[in-house]
């Protein structure tokens, strides 16, 4: 796995915004879509082009275009929903697969509740949205899924992780190639498996409590 954490003041700046409670939900969710923009930057360095040939109204030129099977981008529900738009206005071209998750608060376990993506992602890059990455178990999860479908091009853009989370994913995703693209690493993790300073629960601050 290749890690890139961003650590640019623009990110820090947003990133300090977004952790203060005082934040309400509709900061809280712009400051989430501006970010995914800056850190899609790095994550679709490696985007798949082609090369075409256009006019311009002055000469022939050659330029690039993002190449077929179309990028698939796949926000983990809730939180990671409000990546979603930022990112496609990025790669408008990219279709979107769906996978709803909910960590169980006693275990720290994964429960699948919904699943929207193409049965064969072979040859396709994925691009894995959610803010956070605690224990790593929920995008650990999600990576296996896209796996599982014959994926082998898996990038994962946080905003805050813990370093227990990266660790967990290295030894998941040894031997393929999985980029993680981080807004920031953090502290650690609390006894609630809370990622420490952090931000609180993600989809509460954007969505409300459910
Ligand atoms: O790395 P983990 O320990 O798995 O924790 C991180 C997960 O927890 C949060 O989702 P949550 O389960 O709270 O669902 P929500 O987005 O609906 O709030 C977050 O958005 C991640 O998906
Ligand atoms: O800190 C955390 C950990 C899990 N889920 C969140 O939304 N925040
Ligand atoms: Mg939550």
């Amino acid at each position: 796995m290749r890690v890139h954490v961003a650590d640019h003041p623009l990110i820090t700046h947003k990133l300090t915004v977004l952790r203060d409670k005082n934040t309400p939900s509709p900061i809280f969710r712009s400051l989430t879509e501006e970010l995914v923009t800056l850190l899609a930057y790095e994550a679709t360095r490696e985007v798949r082009t082609e090369t075409v040939e256009i006019e311009t109204p002055v000469t022939t030129t050659t330029g690039l275009a993002i190449s077929s099977p179309r990028p698939l981008v796949v926000p983990i529900l809730r939180a990671g929903l409000g990546m979603l738009e930022g990112m496609v206005k990025l790669l408008p071209t990219a279709e979107v697969g769906f996978l709803g998750m909910l960590r169980d608060e006693e275990t720290f376990e994964p429960k699948t509740y919904a699943e929207r993506l193409p049965d064969d992602l072979s040859g396709r890059q994925c691009f894995v949205l959610d803010p956070m990455l605690a224990t790593g178990g929920s995008l650990g999860a999600a990576i296996k899924f896209l796996f599982d479908r014959g994926a082998d091009d898996v990038t994962a853009i946080c905003l805050l992780a813990a370093p227990e989370g990266v660790a967990a994913l290295e030894k998941l995703t040894e031997g393929r190639d999985v980029k993680l693209v981080l807004g920031t690493v953090d502290e650690r993790l609390d006894e609630h498996g809370y990622i420490v300073p952090g931000l609180g629960d993600a989809g509460d601050r954007l969505y409300g409590l459910v």
